[in-house]
Formats: C-alpha cells, structure tokens, sequence
C-alpha cells in the first residue's frame, strides 16, 4: 500500500510553566503509538521571558526519558530556538503554530500578538479572560486566515467521542438534565501570593481555571446532542464563594439551560476534592452516564440503573474503559491543530469557535453574577 509523508507542524512554544512542559513531552510522543501517521510535530522555538528560561526549557526537555524519549532520539527538539521574548517567537520564520502556555489573564495579549505576526494558534483554557477579548481575535485570526483554537485537550480523548456515541444512539432515551463537577483541594492557604490559582492579576480562583471541565461534559453531552435545537444557552443562576485572601473566588456553582431541552449544574472548587466515581452525571430517561473523576482525563464511565423504584429499561451497570494512549494526553489536540493546518482549516470542527464564544460566556456571567475581585475587572480587548 503507498504511503504519504506526513505533515510536519512547526510549534513556537510561548511560557516555560508547567502547561508548557507537559504539552511539550506530548509533541515528543511517537505518533504511531496512538495509530497516527499523517500528521508529526517539531518544536522550532520557545519563548519566555528570559532567554536563559527558554534554554533550559529546552535543556530539559532533551533530558526527557519514558515515551517522550522518542521524539528527542527522532529530531522534534533539533531546531528549537531558545527566545528570551515571546515576540522572537512570533517572528520566526520557522514557527507555523504558536501554543499559549501563559496565565489566564495574559491570553489574549499574547494570542493577539501571535494571529497579527500571522501565526496559527492554540491557546490554553479559558480562551481570554472575557468574551469581548475573544471575540476580538476571532476577528483578527479571520482577516489574517490563520487558524485559532482553544485548548481544551479533554474534547479529543477516546472517551469524549465515546460518550457521546452513546447518547447518540439513543439507547439511554430522552437526555433529562446533568451535573458536573471539577473540585479539587489545590491547598490554596499553602501558596505564595503569586501563585496564579491565588493572585487576581493572573487571573485566579477556581472558575476561569476550573470552569472549562464542567463545560466540556455540558457541550459534548447536552448542546451538541441531536436533540438540543437551543445554540444559546445561558446562565439562569450562579453563586460564588470568595476565597477572602486575595478576593477570587474559592468555588463557584452556575446552572445553564438548554431552552426545551435539559438544564445542567456546574460546579467548581479549589479548597475541596470532588466525587472520585462521578465527575460528570447525565440523567437519562432509561438510566444515568456516569463520568469517572478526574474531570480533564477520565479514561472510564459507566451506564447506571435509576436508583429506587424510579423507571428506566436498563436494570445493570456497565462499565466502559477508553484509555488515553502513550503519553499524557494532549497529543490528540496538537494532531487536530496539524490537521486542521494542512488542510487551509481556520477552526476545528471538533472544537469550534462558536462553542468557545457560548462557554467564555458562561464564564463572564459567573464572575458578573459574583463578588470577587474580579467582578468588574475590564477586558483588555481593543488595546
Ligand atoms: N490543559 C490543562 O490541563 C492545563 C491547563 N493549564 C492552563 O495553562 C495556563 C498556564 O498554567 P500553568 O502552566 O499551570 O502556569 P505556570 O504558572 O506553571 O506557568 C505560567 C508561565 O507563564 C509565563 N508568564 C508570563 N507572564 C507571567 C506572569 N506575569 N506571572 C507568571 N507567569 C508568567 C511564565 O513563563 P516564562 O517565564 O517562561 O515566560 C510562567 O512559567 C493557564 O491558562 C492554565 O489554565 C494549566 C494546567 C493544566
Ligand atoms: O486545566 C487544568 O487541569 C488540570 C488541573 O490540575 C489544573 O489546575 C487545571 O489548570
């Protein structure tokens, strides 16, 4: 059987933090261990804020050992250009597609940067800080016809397309309403200041940081369900509670409803753990789907009988396991962005704007709603 050369995505990699690091090892996987052989990835420059950071990103990675070994011993780090500013990195001739590692409060500005130096983007969750920022580089991304894209790695794991089979083929019935949750007791009261879990000027608290998990499970699962005819659904209650150090907040709770459809409970929490067995709960008329913890890599869920005397065909538990392969998990949407790349795609299908633009809404609607320091705080668009 002939085969095709694959095509090679060049990254610029903007922030040596620890998102960069483990997307980075990913980009060092061997393709072939999760069945892809049409796309590859390099890595041709980082960038940080100082030149010395951005080598020993670099150095560091080099040292990798485990299944990101692979792609040091094939050549995916053999161009990388250490940058001490992230504007080298936009310049670089050899850099197609930039990820945005940086904290929350610094993704629009770096992303704007990159899409106006003409370069592709993926940028980590949430998107901007506010609606008014997105919005502001999907513009930019369509007059300069470059790729935009969110990081929200959990959309392209083998469960999330498993999941939504299963509601798709209607054999749980009528979707009712579901629950989502990322807690987690990140141990606030045990961080410095400037940690960017704590410090407003980064954007803390558990909404922007947490908020993108629940919101995953709700667009899989209830908006892009063939049932749902409602594409703008809204905050219709929200709670807040401060986390009185730095004024963000400790944990958030919002319901959204799908008008004539379902409705759906967020919640968020950096100062307690979750439910283990049940990060997602879809309720179904034949019977639940039960998500298992940790919100952004499940890798099992289970179909649940209706507990009580309550009605629902299905009478046992079952569950389904769908392991992501070698390596931490993000290789999937870096292979996505590729793809999308290749093929003249401005956005993903898989993860497109106009679902971005709902749940950065979402987003807004809480924080508007609550009392936190970041209330009021004004967007960065248009500067
Ligand atoms: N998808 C996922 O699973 C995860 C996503 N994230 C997301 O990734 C982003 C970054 O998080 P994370 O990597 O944990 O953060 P870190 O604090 O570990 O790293 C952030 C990096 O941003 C750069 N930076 C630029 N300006 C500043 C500034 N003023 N203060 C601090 N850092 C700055 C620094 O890199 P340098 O010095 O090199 O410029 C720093 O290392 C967030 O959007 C977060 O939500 C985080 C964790 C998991
Ligand atoms: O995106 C994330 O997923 C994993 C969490 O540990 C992290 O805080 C968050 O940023």
């Amino acid at each position: 059987m002939a085969s095709t050369t694959p095509s090679t995505l060049r990254w610029g990699i903007i922030a040596t933090g620890g998102i960069s690091t483990r997307f980075s090892e990913d980009l060092l996987v061997d393709p072939s261990t999760r069945d892809v052989s049409d796309v590859t990835h390099k890595i041709t420059a980082v960038g940080s804020r100082s030149v010395a950071g951005a080598q020993k990103f670099i150095d560091k990675l080099k040292a990798s050992e485990g299944v990101s070994a692979w792609g040091v011993k094939n050549g995916v780090l053999d161009d990388a250009k250490p940058c001490g500013s992230y504007d080298d990195v936009f310049a670089d001739a050899n850099v197609d597609a930039v990820y945005i590692g940086t904290p929350h409060t610094f993704h629009h500005a770096n992303a704007k940067a990159a899409l106006l130096a003409g370069k592709h983007v993926l940028c980590e969750k949430p998107f901007t800080f506010d609606l008014a920022e997105l919005d502001e580089l999907i513009a930019i991304a369509k007059e300069k016809k470059v790729f935009l894209m969110e990081a929200v790695w959990t959309r392209f794991h083998p469960i999330a397309y498993a999941v939504q089979d299963v509601l798709k083929s209607g054999k749980l019935g009528q979707v009712k309403r579901m629950f989502a949750d990322f807690s987690m007791n990140f141990e606030p009261d045990t961080r410095p200041d400037d940690n960017r879990m704590i410090d407003p000027e980064q954007g803390g608290g558990s909404l922007l940081d947490q908020g993108p998990y629940p919101s995953v499970w709700c667009m899989l699962a209830l908006h892009q369900h063939p049932d749902n005819k409602d594409k703008d659904p809204q905050v219709v209650s929200s709670y807040q509670r401060i986390y009185e150090r730095s004024g963000v907040d400790a944990m958030s709770h919002w319901i959204v409803e799908w008008k004539g459809f379902a409705e759906a409970r967020c919640l968020t929490d950096m100062t307690a753990s979750g439910l283990s067995e049940a990060t997602a709960v879809i309720t179904c008329q034949e019977a639940d789907l039960v998500i298992d913890y940790p919100p952004w890599r499940p890798e099992s869920f289970s179909i649940v009988p209706h507990s009580g005397g309550e009605p629902g065909s299905i009478k046992e538990k079952t569950t389904f396991k769908h392991t992501v392969h070698a390596g931490g998990g993000m290789h999937y949407e870096a292979d996505e962005v590729a793809r999308c790349i290749r093929d003249g795609k401005l956005e993903s299908s898989r993860m497109p704007l106009s679902e971005s633009r709902v749940t950065q809404g979402w987003l807004d609607a809480v924080r508007k709603q609550g009392n936190t320091v970041l209330k009021d705080r004004k967007s960065t668009a248009g500067n």
